[in-house]
C-alpha cells in the first residue's frame, strides 16, 4: 500500500525541473504556481512550482484565500527542518475547484471549498482514525508542518474528502478562517462550555478572539479576556462589546492577576480558555478558576512548565489540552453561514500572492498591529 508520506512526498516538488526560487524583485511567470517557501537559514522566498494534475480521488483547487498562522511564522523563524531543506507555508486556505481527478463525483469545477489541511491515514489499523479522533493520527500529512509543503500556493492538489463546501454567503476569506475556528470549536466542544458559564479567555490573538466569538455564540456570560497589549483588548471590545477586559501587567504575580480577573468577572470562573501557551498566563487562569472548574489550554508553549499542583488538587480543577481538531469543519462552516459567528473583522491586512513575502513580514512584526493577515488570489 502507498503510504501518505509517499503520496505527498515533499521532494517531488523540490526535485521537479519546474521548481525554482524567485530572486528578490524578479517578476513571476504569468499564472505561475507561486508559493512561499522558507529554509533553515530563516530566509523566506516566493517560489514557482509546477501545477500538478489531480490523481485519483484528488481535486485541484485554485487557492483564493490563505491566512498566516503563528505556526507558519514560527517554522520560518525557528526552522525545525534539516539544513538544506526548504518548506512551503500555509494551512488556513479556501478556494475554488478547477479540476477533479478520476473517481471524484462529489466535486465539480467551480465549487467553492474550505481546505482541511490535516489529512489523516484513515487506515483501519490506526486507532485514532478508526475511533474518530483523527487529529491524533501518527501518519497525518498536515500541509505546512515540515516536511510537508503548505496550501499557500495558487494551485493545490488535495484529497476530495478533505474539502468542505462553502455556501454562497461564506466568502473565501471566511472559509480560510474556518481553520482557526475549527481549532477553537474543538476546544469549546471538549471543554464542556455551558450556557451562562462565566468564562475567562487568556490572550486576544486570533485564537483568543475567535474563542471570544465562539464563547459568546455558545452563551458564556460574563466573558473576561486578557492580553498584554491594550490594542488587542480594544479590538476584542469592537468584536464583542459586552466583553470585560483585563490588561495583564507582567510585574504582577499570577495570583494578583487572578484577583483582578475575579473582580472583573464578579466571581471565579467556571472555565478558562487559555490561548497564549505561556506559563504565567496558565497559572493566572488556574488561580482565576472556581472549585470544580476547568482550565482548557489551546495555546502551545515550552516543553516543561510549572503549575500550582496543590491549588489544582485542592480545588478539583481540571486541566485539559487541545491538539488541532477533528470533525469541526462542517460545524465551523454552518456557524459562519448561519451568522452566529462573524469572522470577517479579523482580517486586518490583505496581500496578493505575488506580494506574499511582505505578508509574512507584516504578520511577524507586532508593531504593525495585524490580527489576521491573508493572501488573496
Ligand atoms: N492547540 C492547537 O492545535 C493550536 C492551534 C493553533 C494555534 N495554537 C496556539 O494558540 C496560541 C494562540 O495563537 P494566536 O495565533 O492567537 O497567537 P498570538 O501570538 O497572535 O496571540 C497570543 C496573544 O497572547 C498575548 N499574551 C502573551 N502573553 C500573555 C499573558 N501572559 N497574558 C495574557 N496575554 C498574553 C499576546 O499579547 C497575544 O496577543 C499559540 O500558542 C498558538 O501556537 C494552538
Ligand atoms: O492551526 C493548526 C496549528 O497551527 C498546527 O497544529 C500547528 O501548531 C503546527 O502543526
Ligand atoms: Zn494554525
Ligand atoms: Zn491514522
Amino acid at each position: 500500500m502507498t503510504s501518505q508520506a509517499e503520496v505527498y512526498d515533499p521532494r517531488k516538488i523540490l526535485d521537479h525541473p519546474d521548481f525554482r526560487i524567485l530572486k528578490e524583485g524578479e517578476k513571476p511567470d504569468a499564472n505561475a504556481n507561486l508559493a512561499v517557501f522558507y529554509n533553515a537559514n530563516k530566509e523566506i522566498h516566493l517560489v514557482q512550482k509546477p501545477r500538478l494534475n489531480p490523481g485519483p480521488g484528488q481535486v485541484l483547487v485554485h487557492v483564493r484565500a490563505t491566512g498566516i498562522c503563528g505556526s507558519d511564522v514560527h517554522f520560518w523563524k525557528h526552522g525545525c527542518i534539516g539544513e538544506s531543506m526548504v518548506c512551503g507555508s500555509g494551512h488556513e486556505s479556501a478556494g475554488e475547484v478547477v479540476e477533479v481527478g478520476e473517481g471524484v463525483n462529489e466535486w465539480k469545477v467551480g465549487d467553492r471549498v474550505a481546505i482541511e489541511a490535516g489529512v489523516p491515514c484513515l487506515q483501519a489499523s490506526c486507532d485514532h482514525c478508526r475511533t474518530g479522533r483523527y487529529n491524533g493520527c501518527p501518519d497525518v500529512v498536515f500541509f505546512s508542518t515540515p516536511p510537508f509543503h503548505g496550501t499557500l500556493t495558487r494551485w493545490h492538489v488535495h484529497p476530495a474528502q478533505w474539502l468542505h463546501r462553502l455556501p454562497e454567503n461564506v466568502s473565501f476569506e471566511e472559509g480560510a478562517l474556518c481553520e482557526p475556528l475549527a481549532v477553537v470549536l474543538a476546544g469549546i466542544e471538549r471543554s464542556g462550555l455551558r450556557l451562562g458559564d462565566p468564562v475567562l479567555i487568556c490572550g486576544a490573538g486570533p485564537i483568543g478572539l475567535v474563542s471570544l466569538l465562539a464563547a459568546r455564540a455558545a452563551g458564556a456570560e460574563p466573558i473576561v479576556i486578557t492580553d498584554l497589549v491594550q490594542s488587542r483588548l480594544d479590538f476584542a471590545k469592537t468584536l464583542v462589546p459586552g466583553v470585560r477586559t483585563v490588561l495583564i501587567d507582567p510585574k504582577k504575580s499570577p495570583k494578583e492577576q487572578a484577583a483582578i480577573i475575579r473582580e472583573k468577572a464578579g466571581q471565579l470562573v467556571d472555565l478558562v480558555l487559555e490561548c497564549t501557551g505561556f506559563e504565567g498566563s496558565i497559572q493566572t487562569g488556574i488561580y482565576a478558576t472556581k472549585f470544580g472548574g476547568k482550565v482548557f489550554i489551546i495555546g502551545v508553549g515550552k516543553n516543561e512548565m510549572n503549575f500550582p499542583f496543590m491549588h489544582l488538587s485542592a480545588n478539583e480543577i481540571d486541566l485539559a489540552f487541545q491538539y488541532r481538531y477533528c470533525n469541526q469543519y462542517p460545524k465551523a462552516v454552518r456557524l459562519v453561514a448561519g451568522g452566529l459567528i462573524n469572522l470577517k473583522p479579523l482580517v486586518t491586512h490583505r496581500f496578493s500572492l505575488e506580494d506574499a513575502v511582505s505578508a509574512f513580514h507584516t504578520a511577524a512584526d507586532p508593531r504593525l498591529g495585524s490580527i489576521k493577515v491573508q493572501i488573496l488570489d
